[in-house]
């Protein structure tokens, strides 16, 4: 069942909706992501495309990324969901978003509201599914770092929390549902 935030059920969209579907490594953003923006009929974008190669080879080597690693990979996240929303009405993007102050940097830097979409769910989970998959730059002796570095999103901010515990097509689904009601018809 979703779980909404105080913040999160005042949320209207003009057109249709802007989404960072947020959550540690394994947790299944580019996953969920995708398949929600095909459902929605707007742009997917992969943070994971917008590291520069210092990041990635940082990742790599097993190293987490700084708050200084982080700030300008964030900004250009921001700044090309705000280019597609103005484009296209909405767009949803699969990032980490692990911090509040990097919530709140995106979102300044998209300068429209949005929804985080948290993907929440055990350790274990996250961390078999981390060894599962083949031929990413991530590896799961990176996840502890992730959850430390965790913070879910207070009752102030703008937040649907999902499970994990479930398949993609039935979070997709549960998302599109909790969208809908902040939807124009
Ligand atoms: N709900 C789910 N049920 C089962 N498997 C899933 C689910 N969501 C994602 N997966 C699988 O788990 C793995 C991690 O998913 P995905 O790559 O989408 O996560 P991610 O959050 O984008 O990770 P990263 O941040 O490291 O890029 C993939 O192999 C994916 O197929
Ligand atoms: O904030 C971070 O530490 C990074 O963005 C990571 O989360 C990776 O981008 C991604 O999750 C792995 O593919």
């Amino acid at each position: 069942m979703t779980a909404a935030t105080t913040a999160a059920s005042s949320v209207r969209f003009e057109r249709r909706p802007v989404v960072v579907v947020m959550g540690v490594s394994g947790s299944g953003k580019s996953t969920v992501g995708a398949a929600l923006a095909l459902r929605l009929g707007v742009p997917f974008l992969d943070a994971d495309d917008f590291h520069p190669p210092a990041n990635v080879d940082k990742m790599s080597r097993g190293l987490p990324l700084t708050d200084v690693d982080r700030w300008p990979w964030l900004e250009a996240l921001g700044a090309a969901m705000g280019a597609r929303a103005d484009d296209v009405g909405g767009v949803v993007a699969g990032c980490s978003a692990l911090k509040r102050a990097y919530r709140a940097r995106l979102t300044d830097t998209v300068g429209r509201p949005l929804v985080f979409l948290v993907l929440d769910g055990r350790r274990e989970t996250l961390f078999a599914r981390m060894s599962a998959r083949q031929g990413h730059y991530m590896p799961p002796s990176l996840l502890d770092s992730q959850l430390a570095d965790l913070e879910r999103p207070a009752d102030d901010e703008p937040a649907l929390v999902l499970s994990i515990e479930q398949d993609a097509d039935a979070l997709v689904a549960e998302a599109l549902d909790a969208l809908a009601a902040m939807t124009p018809p």
